[in-house]
């Protein structure tokens, strides 16, 4: 059985993007910057922000955060964003989600130019990758981050049985979207389950790679999973845990220890998915300055 280990590999990817970044810095004297918004004070995305400030600094990039009041009207945050589609020195773009009520995060999401929409959030983007266009488009970091770990593990996928379980447009859309594209780490038969599906087990079951995006701890038991299957559990669930300084933990959709018997791969909760989010969001950044300053190769 393999653990997966996205720490590692996420570390691995922004030492590669550190020397990129370099070597830009060589040939046009300027670097990648991403600009993160943060509207409120939610502790859990203050931390993420907070990661993704850091991971820039560590390769060199430059990167902003701009704190606004919860308060804040959406013509403000609109406004701020609109600024930022103009200035030449960001190349990416992140509002964290989720957004108070009162902003409507579609509203956001399109005012957001497509060329610095390093979330991959904007239809521009989403309608291109669903074109099969990866060239023309960023994709959304988590689905990307795992066809990452796909192909750094070097998991046999062609004509494999892929079943994700969740719809959000974020995840289970574009990942499944992307698992039955014609790519070295894709070209899966892929299935999709989500709250209304029927006798789910019987489909997880038949999962030679099973991807699960729902947000419920513990969701998928050993039961619901083929011996020998892959198994990618996106979930970040904080469950109370008192015997912690923080007084929680972090657990996965998958229930991790009877599951790692059955797989023959498996990501753990943290140190799987969530660092490859952040690698691969510094990846589009440095995408977008390549794009934006017409740099083909390093
Ligand atoms: N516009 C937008 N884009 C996002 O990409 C976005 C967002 N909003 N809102 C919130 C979610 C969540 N997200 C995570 C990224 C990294 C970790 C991560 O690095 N997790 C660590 C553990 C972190 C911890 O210990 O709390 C791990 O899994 O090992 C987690 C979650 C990005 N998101």
């Amino acid at each position: 059985m393999t653990i997966i280990d996205g720490k590692k590999i996420s570390s691995d990817i922004k030492h590669e993007l550190k020397t990129s970044v370099a070597a830009c810095k060589q040939q046009v004297n300027a670097v990648p910057g991403l600009t993160v918004i943060i509207v409120g004070e939610d502790p859990a995305s203050q931390v993420y922000v907070r990661n993704k400030a850091k991971s820039c600094k560590e390769i060199g990039m430059n990167s902003e955060v701009i704190e606004l009041p919860k308060e804040i009207t959406q013509e403000q945050l609109l406004s701020r964003i609109e600024a930022l589609n103009i200035d030449p020195e960001v190349h990416g773009i992140l509002v964290q989600q989720p957004l108070p009520p009162h902003i409507d995060e579609y509203a956001v999401t399109m005012a957001i130019s497509p060329s610095k929409d390093v979330d991959g959030f904007h239809p521009e983007n989403v309608g291109q990758m669903v074109l099969g266009n990866l060239n023309k488009c960023f994709l959304s970091c988590t689905p990307y981050g795992i066809l990452e770990l796909l192909s750094r593990y070097n998991i046999e996928t062609r004509g494999k049985h892929c079943v994700v379980v969740g719809r959000s447009n974020i995840v289970g859309k574009p990942m499944a979207n992307l698992m039955l594209q014609k790519l070295e780490a894709t070209n899966c038969t892929v299935t999709i389950c989500h709250s209304a599906t029927k006798n789910m087990s019987e489909l997880t079951r038949q999962a030679d790679i099973l991807i699960v995006a729902i947000g419920r701890a513990n969701f998928i038991t050993k039961d619901m999973v083929k011996p020998g299957a892959v198994v990618i559990d996106v979930g970040m669930n904080r469950i109370e845990d008192a015997s912690r300084k923080s007084g929680y933990r972090l657990v996965g959709d998958v229930d991790y220890n009877p599951v790692s018997e059955n797989a023959s791969a498996i990501t753990p909760v943290p140190g799987g998915v969530g660092p490859m989010t952040i690698a691969m969001l510094l990846k589009n950044t440095l995408q977008s300055f390549m794009r934006a300053n017409s740099i083909e190769a390093l």
